[in-house]
């Protein structure tokens, strides 16, 4: 055993090192060379029964740990690599074993044979499947035979150095190396705590797994575990604590998760998606099948049309030429019968005078008879002549007239041929006319699939953005937690460990009192982390009353103070909108208040009101925040909800939706509460009758929007609607239709609600402007009256609950309405009345003693909700685009005023036994 023999190992391994075995000693070199030189008998580790040897891969993946007694045949160069298991890489290698007193030992040594053959081996006891896994997930090195006895390495000053232990531990400094042998089965490190006065020795220990050569970052992250395993008696309390922040911390993920998901919003962007996919298609589907079958409509009706004109043409013409004809016909019989009966009297004459020329004697003949004879002749021959030319003439004309007959028969038949043709026609027109209808509806059905396609993608791209929100602060939160776990790991490490150095001054050599300690220790930590949790507990609980302890004096305040509510709204992004724009709403998440960038001043401006809702906020959540106020029209008061913005801010949307769906605003929400709480009112004897009205105003004139339903029972669709008060005071539009809603069925209400609705949309004045394709151009109010009756106490309540989507305020260079004069008195009309409702906010703050309500329609027939008899809240609807900062900042400062209008106490309208109670 003179030769030096040299192992290669796996690189970046140890500064310096030496293992022992009984006759010779390995050496770790500086240059991470493995050296074996013999032992002599005076070396410390001379005659330890066997030896050891750690071989690493120096990768991240693991380390496989072996002992092998080394015979003097060791191959000059030694090459080893794997993950977790032994594996042979070098067919050259020569390493033999002898038999180890230890059979965990000799158990590994096999497993080292079988890897040198290529075989995946488990050892210390491992089945394969915990192999697979473990090479699979974290490439962890197999556990150590339990009894292993290893030596001790010492890491020396500059290696610990050099592996910046110091500055993880700052308060830890290693002592010079030394070596001393150790009956433990751990990896002894020496180190000297610097606590700023005392330099107090310790010793840590890590497993032995951590010993030997390893590459440089490997070896970072172990001398972190180093420290974490310096004290191995604490490894297991430790690896607890550790082990329970990995779940708070894991928990905290998955809470965020959890959170993200409870919210319903991944859930909710799945079936956006495929609602969005699904409408793409329909669309796409509708206006393919659409555009052919109009062409094939447009191209027959001309050749219909043309050929129609040009046979009617021709039957006019011919019966003009039989008109002709006839008439001809009728003038030629009439001087026929004149010529015959002009003939037969001269044949009369002269057979007159025939007579009287033979009864007259030969001789006797005067000549004023012969010449009367002779002029007889004459007239004879010349009438027998205009007689045949008569007759000729008339031949003629039979003849002609027969031709014409025919010629009129063979039109008539012709005629009676394009009636037949036009009958086809008209039956394929009616066809494609029926096509035209369904084309219709179809157009309606695409414009309400375009605008729920719309506002999905906009709801999307909302909770898209809101969601990416969520994640951020989530993964803040979670690294705020992993960091202050991490802290507080630490903490506890230089905890114990300063606790074990105590401990092991006072009683360095008593094992026993030594865990006692640990374990008061841990218990005394574990109570405290106990302690905080429960305080940080209840803490949170004592935020969450004070929170609605809050909200409900606000309330109750704003309840006494009779303040209108003032909620605002931002719509998100929609594809129409400018790309790339940044909005310059920000709202803030206490959810009431939201600061503006003004673009002309540059500065931001703050503003604070009942609610405020971010882009994100769907139709279920804005509901939700109006619900209670929508349900105390039951309890009997007058309660309006108005929506106000400019034009394309959401107005309708927040009011009316559209669709059946998610997307189903406050007036179809509001009547299925309503209706579901009428129902369950029934319970407590209450019998409720709802009915519902729906009327605009156009150009300041009132529509009943419902006529149709009311005409078909009997009424004037031309009657005229004026706004009036009965003898309480209040006001009422006179000649409103009211349908009514069925309560008892839900099905059956929802069905009438959805009806009327359709009925009123088809009769509103929409139209298309450059801000929204489909804008309204009037106010419209939606009323729903309720009457309830107790059969238990005789209360009568009459509620009543009005839902106002105001006609966008908007300027006529954006909007594009001055250039058509319709839209521009539609436009003057609008932000009048607007101007008029402000007049009337204006007048309510500064406690004025005349409040202009009759000055527009739209205040006079509001004047109840307005002057504190109801209740009235309002939603201000924004654009979050950059072009609309302007009209924004108007309609927040708009309803700052509304927000200072203090109306008084509203009141009930409540009757017992007849008596008006309130
Ligand atoms: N919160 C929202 N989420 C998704 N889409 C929205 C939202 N608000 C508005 N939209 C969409 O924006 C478009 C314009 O909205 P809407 O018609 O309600 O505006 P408006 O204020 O009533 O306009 P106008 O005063 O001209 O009638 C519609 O396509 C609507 O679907």
């Amino acid at each position: 055993m003179s030769s030096r023999r040299r192992m290669s190992l796996g690189g970046g391994a140890l500064r310096r090192a030496a293992l022992t075995d009984n006759m010779s000693r390995i050496n770790v070199s500086n240059n991470n060379r493995v050296t074996s030189s013999p032992m002599n008998q005076d070396d410390p580790y001379f005659g330890t029964p066997h030896k050891s040897i750690d071989l690493d891969d120096g990768s991240a993946n693991g380390s496989c740990a072996s002992s092998i007694r080394r015979s003097s045949s060791v191959p000059r160069r030694q090459s080893f690599g794997g993950s977790g298991l032994l594996s042979r890489n070098n067919s050259a290698t020569n390493l033999k074993s002898t038999e180890t007193p230890i059979r965990d030992r000799r158990a590994m040594l096999e497993a080292w044979r079988k890897a040198k053959g290529g075989e995946t081996v488990c050892v210390n006891g491992e089945d394969a499947a915990s192999v697979e896994t473990r090479k699979r997930t974290r490439g962890d090195p197999p556990p150590l035979p339990p009894s292993s006895k290893q030596h001790r390495t010492t890491l020396s000053q500059d290696q610990t150095s050099t592996d910046g232990s110091h500055s993880l531990y700052p308060n830890y400094r290693p002592t010079e190396g030394h070596s001393q042998t150790s009956a433990r089965s751990y990896h002894t490190i020496d180190y000297i705590e610097n606590d700023g006065e005392n330099r107090i020795p310790f010793t840590a220990r890590t497993p032995s797994r951590f010993r030997g050569t390893m590459g440089s970052a490997r070896r970072k992250s172990l001398l972190g575990q180093n420290i974490y395993h310096q004290y191995e008696d604490q490894e297991e309390p430790l690896s607890q604590l550790t082990q329970e922040v990995d779940n708070d911390t894991s928990f905290a993920k998955q809470e965020a998760i959890d959170s993200v998901e409870d919210a319903g919003l991944l859930s909710q962007m799945e079936r956006m998606k495929q609602r969005v996919e699904q409408l793409e298609k329909e669309k796409m589907d509708l206006s393919m099948s659409k555009a052919p079958l109009e062409a094939r409509f447009r191209q027959k009706e001309d050749a219909w049309q043309k050929e129609k004109s040009s046979l009617l043409d021709q039957i006019e013409d011919s019966k003009a030429s039989l008109r002709e004809s006839d008439e001809r016909y009728r003038d030629l019989q009439e001087q026929y019968e004149q010529a015959s009966a002009e003939m037969i009297h001269l044949r009369q004459e002269l057979r007159k005078a025939s007579s009287s020329r033979a009864t007259t004697d030969s001789s006797s003949i005067n000549s004023s008879l012969w010449s009367r004879q002779l002029q007889n002749d004459r007239d004879l021959t010349e009438m027998k002549e205009k007689v045949r030319a008569a007759e000729e003439e008339i031949s003629g004309i039979r003849l002609a007239k027969v031709s014409l007959e025919k010629e009129l028969h063979a039109t008539r038949i012709e005629l009676s041929c394009l009636e037949r043709n036009y009958d086809e026609l008209k039956a394929e027109y009616d066809e494609i006319a029926a096509h035209t209808s369904e084309n219709n509806e179809a157009e309606i059905k695409l414009r309400v699939l375009t605008e729920e396609h719309i506002a999905t993608t906009a709801a999307l791209n909302a909770v898209y953005a809101d969601l990416d929100a969520t994640k951020a602060q989530a993964v803040a939160a979670m690294k705020e937690k992993e960091n202050s776990h991490k802290k507080e790991i630490e903490q506890l490490k230089f905890d114990l460990s300063v606790m074990k150095t105590r401990a092991s001054k006072v009683q360095p050599d008593v094992d026993t009192s030594m865990q006692v300690n640990e374990e008061e220790d841990e218990a005394v930590l574990r109570a405290r982390i106990e302690e905080r949790d429960k305080r940080i507990a209840e803490l949170e609980a004592e935020l969450l009353n004070g929170e609605q302890l809050r909200r409900h004096m606000h309330n109750t305040i704003q309840e006494l103070r009779g303040n209108i509510r003032v909620y605002v709204r931002t719509r998100p992004f929609l594809p129409g909108d400018k790309q790339n724009d940044e909005s310059p709403v920000d709202v803030s998440p206490d959810g009431e208040s939201l600061t503006i960038l003004d673009r002309r001043s540059g500065s931001p401006i703050d503003f604070k009101f009942d609610k405020v809702f971010p882009p994100s906020a769907g139709q279920e959540l804005v509901f939700e925040e109006v619900s209670d106020f929508v349900q105390s029209a039951l309890d009997g008061y007058h309660v309006c909800l108005f929506s106000y913005g400019q034009t394309g801010s959401g107005k309708t949307h927040t009011m009316q939706g559209c669709g059946n769906g998610p997307m189903r605003g406050i007036i179809p929400r509001a009547v299925e509460k309503i209706l579901d709480q009428a129902r369950s009112l029934n319970q407590h004897k209450w019998n409720f009758t709802v009915s519902a009205s729906f009327l605009e105003i156009y150009n300041e004139d009132l529509k009943d929007l419902l006529i149709s339903m009311k005409s078909s029972k009997g009424s004037s669709s031309s009657e005229k609607l004026s706004i009036k008060r009965n003898r309480e005071g209040r006001s009422y539009v006179d000649g409103l239709a009211q349908i009514p809603i069925d309560v008892n069925d839900p099905l059956a209400g929802m069905q009438q609600l959805d009806a009327l609705m359709g009925v009123a949309a088809r009769s509103r004045s929409v139209a298309s402007t450059k801000m929204n394709s489909q804008s309204s151009r009037s106010h419209s109010v939606f009323m729903l009256h309720l009457n309830g009756f107790n059969e238990e106490s005789g209360a009568i309540v009459n509620g009543a609950l009005n839902l106002c989507d105001l006609a966008g305020s908007e300027r006529l260079d954006r909007s594009g309405a001055g250039a058509d004069a319709v839209r521009l008195r539609e436009t003057q009309s609008i932000n009048k009345s607007l101007s008029c409702l402000g007049d009337v906010f204006n007048a309510l703050a500064t406690g004025a003693s005349h409040v202009p309500y009759r000055n527009s329609k739209l205040t006079y027939l509001l004047q109840d909700c307005l002057s504190g008899d109801g209740k009235a809240l309002m939603f201000v609807n924004l654009s979050p685009t950059t072009a609309s900062c302007g009209e924004s900042v108007c309609s927040l400062r708009f309803a700052q005023r509304v927000n200072q209008v203090e109306l008084g106490k509203a009141t009930k309208h409540i009757e017992y036994g007849g008596k008006g109670k309130r």
